[in-house]
């Protein structure tokens, strides 16, 4: 008997991964407050993202990151283009004023998940990427990846599973796959969603793309869930490979928010070149709001995603321009589970 991909849980996980992310709100704001001065420094005067990241010794990612979270945390806010306090953190967490509660967060300046996180804010390295771990979930030519090596790639990809396996149903339930044939699943991992598409759309096969050991894992699960005969693992890398071409669909779920601003767009534009002419393109991910001031689960996620990886999350905004960029038309996003949506593009 095969395990069902597309039996969705009872219960809604949501919470527990919220949960789970909370750990980087307090990082960034003590890192905020005790060990970059941010709030100082704007209670002096308005500045850009990029006059503040300046100031801050910050690059444009990490700048965006931290400044996204405290956004949503209601301390910052921008007005005509610039950032400055809230009332709440103008009273509360300007050094100097009288109710300033500075020294109390600063209770934890020295904590280990602090000095992390104000190393990799002011490297924007990823976690792993000097050590000889390498870094987890991205694989480039020439740099360590946690992927390229047995153990860890499996450590890695199974720990999405634990994701994968409550969204999966939830994908597979609004996907408008409707009659394609074929489906490349870039940097699949598990392949879950695609197993789950499977279940559902008996005409449809599917191309899990990923790294070699990772495709260890996917080929048991291809067994677990009974889709051996319609998968094919495809071993590569997804920058400098050639893709399997002319397929109906590409998924690209969860990968986009890996990699920094040039790789989505070349991501993307591979993918629209793999792609039958009126393909379609699938992004599942999560999206910050247009104005990236929030969601703050979505911050907070993105901030563990700017540790472990050359990503961060993207707003709904951000993706769509890239998606036209690319010659595709783009749909309204679609929700499927634990904060991720679905945003379909066309090949024009
Ligand atoms: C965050 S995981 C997403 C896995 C799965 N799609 C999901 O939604 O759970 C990113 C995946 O991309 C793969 N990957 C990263 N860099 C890659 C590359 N250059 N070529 C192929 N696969 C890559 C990783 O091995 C990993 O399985």
């Amino acid at each position: 008997m095969y395990e069902s991909a597309i039996q969705p849980p009872v219960v809604d996980p949501t919470p527990i991964f919220e949960l789970f992310r909370g750990s980087y709100g307090s990082e960034l704001l003590t890192a905020a407050v005790a060990h970059f001065d941010l709030f100082g420094c704007l209670s002096e005067r308005p500045m850009t993202l990029e006059e503040l990241g300046d100031q801050l010794g910050l690059q444009p990612r990490p700048a965006n990151v931290l400044v996204t979270a405290l956004r949503a945390m209601d301390l910052l806010q921008q007005r005509d283009g610039k950032l400055c306090l809230t009332a709440l953190a103008s009273e509360h967490l300007v050094p100097g004023s009288r109710l300033d509660c500075g020294d109390y967060l600063s209770l934890a300046a020295q904590s280990p998940g602090v000095m992390s996180m104000v190393d990799l804010l002011k490297s924007n390295k990823p976690l792993g990427a000097e050590g000889d771990s390498g870094t987890a979930f991205i694989y480039r030519d020439g740099a360590k990846s946690a992927m390229d090596a047995e153990a860890s790639a499996r450590h890695f990809t199974l720990a999405l599973a634990g994701r994968a396996k409550n969204v999966a149903p939830a994908l597979a339930e609004v996907l408008p796959i409707g009659d394609a044939e074929t489906l490349l699943d870039l940097g699949g991992g598990t392949g879950i969603y695609s197993y789950a598409l499977l279940q559902k759309n008996p005409q449809l096969a599917a191309v899990v793309f990923d790294r070699p050991d990772v495709l260890k894992v996917a080929q048991e699960f291809a067994e677990t869930y009974g889709v051996t005969d319609r998968v094919e693992l495809h071993p590569g890398n997804m920058f400098a490979d050639p893709l399997p071409q002319n397929v109906d669909a590409v998924l690209l779920s969860n990968i986009l928010h890996d990699w920094d601003v040039p790789e989505c767009k070349q991501l993307i534009r591979r993918c629209v070149e793999a792609l039958k002419p009126g393909g379609r393109l699938f992004i599942h991910d999560v999206f910050l709001n247009d104005s990236l001031d929030g969601p703050l689960p979505i911050a907070l996620y993105s901030a563990a995603l700017f540790s472990l990886t050359e990503g961060r999350a993207y707003s709904e905004a951000e993706y769509r321009s890239w998606m036209t960029e690319a010659g595709l038309a783009s749909k309204a996003k679609v929700p499927t589970l634990v904060h991720c949506g679905v945003i379909e593009g066309v090949v024009k």
